[in-house]
């Protein structure tokens, strides 16, 4: 065998910088293309904590990849930048509710992002109660911040309210005595608000703001920004706009986009290419596309994922069919739901919920939703079609059964 100067590539041929690439990658201001009104909107709502004062709680919603997360944290950044600038103490502490479902788990979160270790406060990962919890978090806030902004990333995925209360209280109750607390909610559930108690409805949803999907033009603007992943000379000139308009084809996500163009690295790489081609583009669509419905599908609820099997049977029996049907209504998938359910041992929710969480589906574009006049005789009704192969679905909710 050769030395072992041979058995390793030392530079990476593609890539130069590819975490910029990494979804986890909070870019800098100058590379956030297409949200400056977004940006100065959330920034208007929180800016009394500049001033030590209480920041409006704020909602935020929209389609997956439209850039809420990342418009929260930086203008939760910039925000405790300028407020140092003010002599005020402000901290941000951020919250995936997907991951951190559970009261305890949150404020575990929030408490340990925020402890500064200067006192001799410890949060242990766990062991101790939710209670306790909260009480170190408080003295914590007291003690060394003028004001703090939490982020709920994905606040529909919360098992409860519980904390939303907490939070929203913690200074009326008497829980904090000098801290500020504002409530950054992010949700792409349509429904979300009308699930929450009226109380914390009104304290948290102080402002609103609807994130609109990209367009292929910003999609294209929001990955060249990123191109210096890229080696110089590597990444041909037809891949981005090629990127942008499959990404943009079905909603502007902006996390697929991205996804899409490191993954055509990703390709050129194993196939040994010396730049990356258009061809590539198609081959890593398809995989943003699975690995977008696997993350999606996997953070549902059982009887969301119910809803979404019933019209995946419903589909593939239509396959095998003389003459397709080219949607099913919902009183059908109903029927079905139903069955799905007591296979499953488990009480259908109404045919209301049934209707709304086809909505939801329908607002990811998992499945479209097509509504008819039927004539005098039958009234209006909504027909419903997957948007993905049904074989793929099925495989997808056989695969994320957790
Ligand atoms: N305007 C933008 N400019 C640059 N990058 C962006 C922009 N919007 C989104 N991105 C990038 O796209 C990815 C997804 O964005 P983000 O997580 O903020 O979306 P989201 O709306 O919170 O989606 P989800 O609901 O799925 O969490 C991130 O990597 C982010 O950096």
């Amino acid at each position: 065998m050769s030395g072992s100067d041979d058995l390793f590539i030392r530079e990476d041929p593609i890539f130069v910088n590819k975490e910029l690439l990494e979804i986890s990658h909070l870019p800098e201001g100058e590379r956030i293309v297409g949200r400056d009104e977004e940006i100065s909107q959330l920034a208007n709502a929180v800016n009394p904590a500049i001033f030590g004062q209480s920041p409006s709680n704020v909602l935020l919603y929209g389609k997956t990849g439209t850039g809420k997360s990342l418009c929260a944290k930086y203008v939760s950044r910039q925000l405790v930048d300028t407020a140092a600038e003010e002599d005020v103490d402000a901290a941000y502490a951020y919250v995936d509710c997907a991951q951190d479902s559970t009261e305890t788990q949150s404020v575990q979160t929030i408490a340990d992002s925020v402890n500064t270790g200067k006192d001799d406060i410890y949060i242990p990962d766990k062991g101790i109660s939710t209670a306790t919890y909260y009480k170190r978090l408080w003295r914590i806030l007291d003690a060394h911040y003028d004001v703090v902004i939490i982020i709920l990333d994905e606040i529909d995925k919360l098992e409860d309210d519980d904390i939303l209360m907490q939070l929203s209280r913690a200074g009326e109750a008497g829980k904090i005595a000098s801290c500020k607390i504002g409530v950054i909610g992010i949700s792409n559930k349509i429904k979300y608000k009308e699930r929450m108690d009226e109380r914390i409805k009104s304290s948290l949803c102080e402002r609103e703001f609807v994130f609109p999907p990209y367009d292929a033009n910003q999609l294209n603007n929001i990955m060249s920004a990123r191109s210096d992943a890229f080696r110089d000379g590597v990444l041909e000139s037809s891949v981005i706009p090629r990127a942008a308009a499959l990404a943009a084809r079905e909603h502007g996500d902006a996390r697929k986009a991205i996804d899409i163009l490191r993954y055509a690295g990703e390709i050129a790489q194993s196939s040994g290419s010396d730049t990356v081609h258009e061809d590539f583009v198609v081959q890593a669509r398809e995989r943003a596309e699975t690995d977008r419905f696997r993350e999606l599908i996997s953070g549902s609820t059982p009887h969301s994922r119910y809803v979404l099997q019933a019209l995946t049977v419903l589909s593939i029996d239509n396959k095998n069919k003389l003459t397709e049907e080219v949607g099913f209504r919902t009183t059908r998938i109903y029927e079905v739901y139903e069955e799905i359910c007591r296979q499953q041992g488990s009480d259908p929710l109404s045919l209301r919920r049934v209707r709304d969480l086809l909505k939801e589906h329908a607002f990811l574009d998992i499945i479209e939703q097509t509504r008819h006049s039927g004539g005098s005789a039958e009234g209006s009704y909504t027909e419903h079609q997957l948007l993905e192969n049904p074989d793929v679905v099925q495989q997808v909710l056989e695969d994320t059964i957790s």
